[in-house]
């Protein structure tokens, strides 16, 4: 059985703390949840996976791997065996994604081999987010998909016989090269992805582990992947290592709540994940790194953050895809620096949960720090030793991020900051209301 995700739904309130402090494992990354679930489902045979993150967005895979033909089970908190037959079968009804994007698009990406029928659907967030990026080199490969205008719901149509292609995307996304990647498992002869900058690489990092023939090389500030199609796969057990987006939370909000010292264990370092953390160490944020071994492929580390006055920069549009995620929580931390941040190259970001640009500036707006917007920037006037003046209220707009940004900002700000509803954090981080009680943190 996979359970439902119990969630927090409903408005919430942080107030101004005197001080953070504790010492957390990480939450389990949910790129590599997703991707364990769907290499294991893929293979011939039993696969155990453990720290698997029990998020609505891993869930909603695992059920959607499960009525492709997988036996799913969850053995106890975050042990999961999953049993697959080497092939995916039509499912008996739509697979319902809800939020998550990297589900529903490596998901297409992966059925698409199999001779198989299936519609893809999602909640109102994913619905209104790109498909065509993903559909459009399918295409190339020989699948057939019918949808609204590039959106979902999809149903799409797989086959044993795609042609293998050699393809760059417009856009620089880990989840348009997974897609392709998993469906060139079943392409005759070699799929190869050119990235003109390279994003996270979880997919292949973990597709040789279950016996694929995959690889990826630098190229320039880039990427080549590669896939040779045509094995079986073969299973395999699997830790998952800590999300370095989520663990951005609470490192952020020991940077910006006085008095500080967190630490969050076993959070992936990965070069294409943590562009976040070498930001903050150039506005000068009191960060220490302990390495804390490997787990799945990726390497580890323990980091710790106390609080100090950070300083505001430029971020170059070319450090995007290595924090592609974290700009929300960047844009707080930035309101609490003394001068301004400047961040360039984010049009991906209007493409995300919500429009994150837009909202991210309205979030700060409402909480009374100045920011320039422009189509694919943002400016952030931080408030310095003045601090923060909060006191607003923030419109998550079904983003988890958006939530955890508005309430992490609520506990160094001068005045309590509100969100209208946190229900969306169960997505990514079902644990943050206890992590963050755990350090000390007011979020009522
Ligand atoms: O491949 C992945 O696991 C992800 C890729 C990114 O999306 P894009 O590929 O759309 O940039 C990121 O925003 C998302 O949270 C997870
Ligand atoms: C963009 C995100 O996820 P997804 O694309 O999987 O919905 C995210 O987690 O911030």
């Amino acid at each position: 059985m996979i359970p439902a995700n119990p969630s927090v739904s409903g408005p919430r309130t942080a107030s101004p703390v005197k001080r953070l402090a504790g010492r957390l494992p990480a939450p389990a990354d949910k790129s590599v949840s997703h991707r364990a679930l769907m290499f294991s489902a893929l293979a011939d045979g039993t696969s155990r996976i453990s720290n698997l993150l029990e998020s609505a967005d891993v869930t909603a895979t695992a059920r959607a791997v499960a009525a492709l033909g997988a036996d799913v089970r969850r053995d106890g908190p975050g042990a999961w065996t999953v049993t697959g037959r080497g092939a995916w079968t039509s499912p008996a009804g739509p697979l319902d994604l809800g939020n998550a994007g990297t589900g529903v698009r490596l998901l297409m990406g992966a059925a698409a081999r199999f001779d198989l029928e299936a519609v893809f659907t999602g909640d109102e967030s994913l619905s209104a987010r790109p498909m065509a990026r993903v559909l459009d080199p399918l295409a190339l490969m020989g699948v057939k998909s019918r949808s609204r205008d590039g959106r979902l719901p999809v149903r799409l149509t797989g086959s044993r016989a795609l042609r293998a292609i050699d393809y760059a995307p417009p856009v620089a996304s880990a989840q348009v090269k997974s897609a392709i990647l998993m469906a060139g498992l079943g392409a005759d002869g070699e799929t190869t992805v050119r990235e003109a900058h390279a994003t996270r690489g979880h997919t292949e990092t973990m597709a040789p582990l279950y016996g694929a023939d995959m690889s990826a090389r630098a190229d320039g500030a880039g990427l080549v992947a590669r896939v040779r199609g045509g094995r079986v796969l073969t299973p395999h057990d699997l830790a998952v290592p800590g999300d370095p987006s989520s663990a951005a939370f609470a490192i952020a909000a020991a940077l910006i709540t006085p008095d500080s010292d967190v630490t969050l264990t076993g959070v992936m370092d990965n070069p294409a994940r943590n562009g976040l953390y070498a930001v903050l160490r150039d506005m000068g944020a009191d960060l220490t790194l302990t390495p804390a071994g490997t787990r799945a492929g990726e390497t580890l580390v323990d980091i710790s953050a106390r609080s100090g006055m950070l300083t505001g920069i430029e971020v170059a549009a070319d450090r995007a895809p290595s924090m592609i995620d974290e700009y929300p929580i960047l844009s707080v931390i930035a309101a609490f620096a003394e001068g301004a941040t400047v961040m360039k190259g984010l049009a991906e970001l209007r493409a995300k949960e919500s429009d994150r640009l837009a909202a991210s500036a309205a979030m700060l707006a409402a909480n009374g720090v100045r920011i320039e917007l422009g189509e694919d920037y943002l400016v952030v006037h931080g408030c310095g030793a003045g601090g923060v003046p909060g006191g607003g209220r923030v419109e998550t707009r079904h983003d988890h991020r958006l939530a955890m940004s508005g309430l992490v900002m609520g506990l160094g700000a001068r005045e309590p900051v509100s969100v209208d509803d946190a229900a969306m954090i169960a997505t990514s981080y079902p644990g943050f209301f206890d992590d963050m009680a755990a350090l000390g943190a007011d979020i009522a």
